[in-house]
Parts: C-alpha cells; sequence; structure tokens
C-alpha cells in the first residue's frame, strides 16, 4: 500500500508516524509546499521504521509527482487556528490552498482516496470534492471522530463507560451528540461532557499551540478503516446528497468505510431536536460555502 500526505507539519508529520508503526506499508510520501521540512520528515521516519523491524520506502518533497500510485492521500495543509479564532476563520485562506492541492493531486494521483484534515474541516472536504471532481465516496474528512474520542474521554473523566456515543454534524461549534442514540453506564452529567467537547480543541491549542495527537490517532484509524477495508462505522465529514434529508454540503455523519472510500453512510432515526441540530450545522457551513463561491 502507498500512504501519501500533503502536509507534513505537526498534524502531516504525527500521523505519518503513527501510521508506520500500526500499518503495513509499502511506501510513504510526503510532500509539503516547504520542500526541506517534507524532505527532513521523511529521513526521519525512514530512521524510525527500521528502528521498528519494519521497512517501507519513505520520501518527501515539494514535488506531486511523488504522490503517483498513492491509494490514500491525506490532505492537511494549511493554515492552522490560533487563540481566538475560530475553525471557520480560517476558510479564505485554506479553501486557496486546497483547490491548488486538488488540481496537483487529479494531476499526478486521481486515482487515489482523499482523506481531508485541514479546517474548517466540513467546507473543505466539500471544497477537495468540488474541485477534484471525484466520486464522494473518495473524498471525505476527519473531524467527528475525533469530537467522538473526545466526547468519551470526558464522559469516562466524568465516571462514567461510554458504551454507544457518537458525535455528528460540524467539526465545529455546531457539532453535536444525537442522544437518542447514545449508551452511557454510570451517572454522567452528559450535557456538561459534550459541552467540554465542543471547547477542549481550544483550550489544547491555548497551552501548546495546537492539537495534533489525538488527530492523529483518528487519522491513522480512518486510513486503516480503507487500506484495510475494515468496513468499521466510523462518524465521517462526506458530502450529503439526500441523505439526512440534507445535500450538497459535507457533513459529519456515520458511516461504513472500506477499500472504496465511503462505502455507505449509515442513517439513524433522529429526534426532531437532533434532526433540527445537523440541519443547523449544515446552514452554517452552506452559508460559509456560498462566501467561498460554492
Ligand atoms: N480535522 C481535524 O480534526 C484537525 C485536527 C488538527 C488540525 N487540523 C487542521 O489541519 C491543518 C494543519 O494543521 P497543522 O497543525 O499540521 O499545521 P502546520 O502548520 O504544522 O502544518 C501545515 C503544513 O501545510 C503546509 N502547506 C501550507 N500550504 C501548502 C500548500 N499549498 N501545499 C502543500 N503544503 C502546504 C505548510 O508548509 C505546513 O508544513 C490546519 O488547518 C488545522 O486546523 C484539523
Ligand atoms: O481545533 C482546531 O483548530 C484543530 C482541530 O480541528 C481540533 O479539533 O483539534
Amino acid at each position: 500500500m502507498k500512504l501519501g500526505f500533503v502536509g507534513a507539519g505537526r498534524i502531516g508529520s504525527t500521523t505519518a508516524f503513527t501510521c508506520i508503526q500500526h500499518l503495513d506499508l509499502d511506501e510513504v510520501v510526503l510532500v509539503d509546499i516547504v520542500e526541506d521540512l517534507a524532505v527532513g520528515e521523511a529521513m526521519d521516519l525512514s530512521h524510525a521504521i527500521v528502528g521498528l523491524d519494519k521497512y517501507a520506502k519513505i520520501v518527501g518533497g515539494s514535488d506531486y509527482s511523488l504522490l503517483k500510485g498513492c491509494d490514500l492521500i491525506v490532505v492537511s495543509a494549511g493554515l492552522a487556528r490560533k487563540p481566538g479564532m475560530t475553525r471557520l476563520d480560517l476558510a479564505k485562506k485554506n479553501a486557496e490552498i486546497m483547490r491548488s492541492v486538488a488540481k496537483n493531486i487529479v494531476k499526478h494521483a486521481s486515482d487515489s482516496k482523499i482523506l481531508v484534515v485541514t479546517n474548517p474541516l466540513d467546507v473543505m472536504t466539500y471544497v477537495m470534492w468540488k474541485e477534484t471532481g471525484k466520486d464522494r465516496r473518495e473524498v471525505f474528512g476527519m473531524g467527528s471522530l475525533l469530537d467522538t474520542v473526545r466526547l468519551k474521554e470526558r464522559i469516562i473523566a466524568l465516571g462514567g463507560k461510554p458504551r454507544r456515543i457518537f458525535m455528528m454534524g460540524e467539526h465545529g461549534d455546531s457539532m453535536f451528540c444525537p442522544k437518542s442514540l447514545a449508551e452511557v453506564e454510570g451517572e454522567v452529567d452528559l450535557d456538561r461532557a459534550i459541552e467540554e467537547t465542543r471547547g477542549v480543541a481550544m483550550e489544547v491549542i491555548k497551552r501548546k499551540g495546537a492539537t495534533f495527537y489525538a488527530p492523529a490517532v483518528c487519522i491513522y484509524r480512518m486510513v486503516k478503516a480503507v487500506l484495510e477495508d475494515t468496513k468499521e462505522e466510523i462518524p465521517t465529514s462526506v458530502v450529503l446528497q439526500g441523505e439526512y434529508g440534507i445535500s450538497d454540503v459535507a457533513l459529519g455523519v456515520p458511516a461504513i468505510l472500506g477499500r472504496d472510500g465511503v462505502e455507505r453512510i449509515v442513517e439513524y432515526d433522529l429526534t426532531d431536536e437532533e434532526k433540527a441540530m445537523l440541519m443547523k450545522s449544515a446552514e452554517i457551513l452552506k452559508e460559509r460555502l456560498k462566501e467561498l463561491g460554492y
């Protein structure tokens, strides 16, 4: 398997490091506009993988032709937010980057599936889908899985055991948990856990400047599902065309991931309140897409 990264910064490099430890890969490619960064990360990762008594051809550079033959490309190229910013504040600048990246992927690796990470995640997933012209099953984003992992951490920290629970909607302030589908053992203030989940990324960013370990693990889980065809149900940002009564916007929804990418969107029965929250996410994201000219 050949795994590509566009963006060899904190997310790209940390995810690559995570993937070489847990996956059996034949090739890894890191592309970044800062060529030395991509080359240096590739060199370091090449030493690390031998240290794990494993081998994969790991190369880096700024030349997109390195991506030729990739099965899956993780895109984290772009600006990250700073304290006081929302993810949506990054939309204009990162959309320009997504358009450039999309053009290069189509030129050099048109058959590859694309896992978008760049924020605002759902908006960037839509832009990548639109600009590549690929089947919507092959362009998807990681956001709601991270929100789900964070919610589970909060529930455990508050004394509960999450048996079945997930976040959906915008990977942003309007994210929500369909509580009617949740199964949690123990007495837990679920609303408190959900509210803390919404704001925790910025709490990390304020303290260490960025988030990357938890995102990298979540990206790895989605990469694994696709490359190993696990058919796992994972909350995934994907363009909806009628599912949940919503069209022409990418949102975090439960989806079955496998070798073909998003193999099925899982439509659960939501309460009227949950449907309204999902619709609110859709409206917020469509407004930002409209401002970007989509
Ligand atoms: N979806 C999520 O859950 C999630 C989680 C964490 C970070 N993010 C987002 O991921 C993005 C990257 O975060 P980071 O911490 O890795 O930032 P970073 O600054 O460490 O890395 C970004 C990299 O992108 C590169 N880059 C910029 N423009 C490029 C272009 N046109 N072509 C190729 N490479 C280019 C930069 O040189 C840099 O190395 C941000 O938008 C951040 O908000 C999303
Ligand atoms: O919050 C951010 O800006 C980064 C990422 O989307 C996260 O949730 O960690």
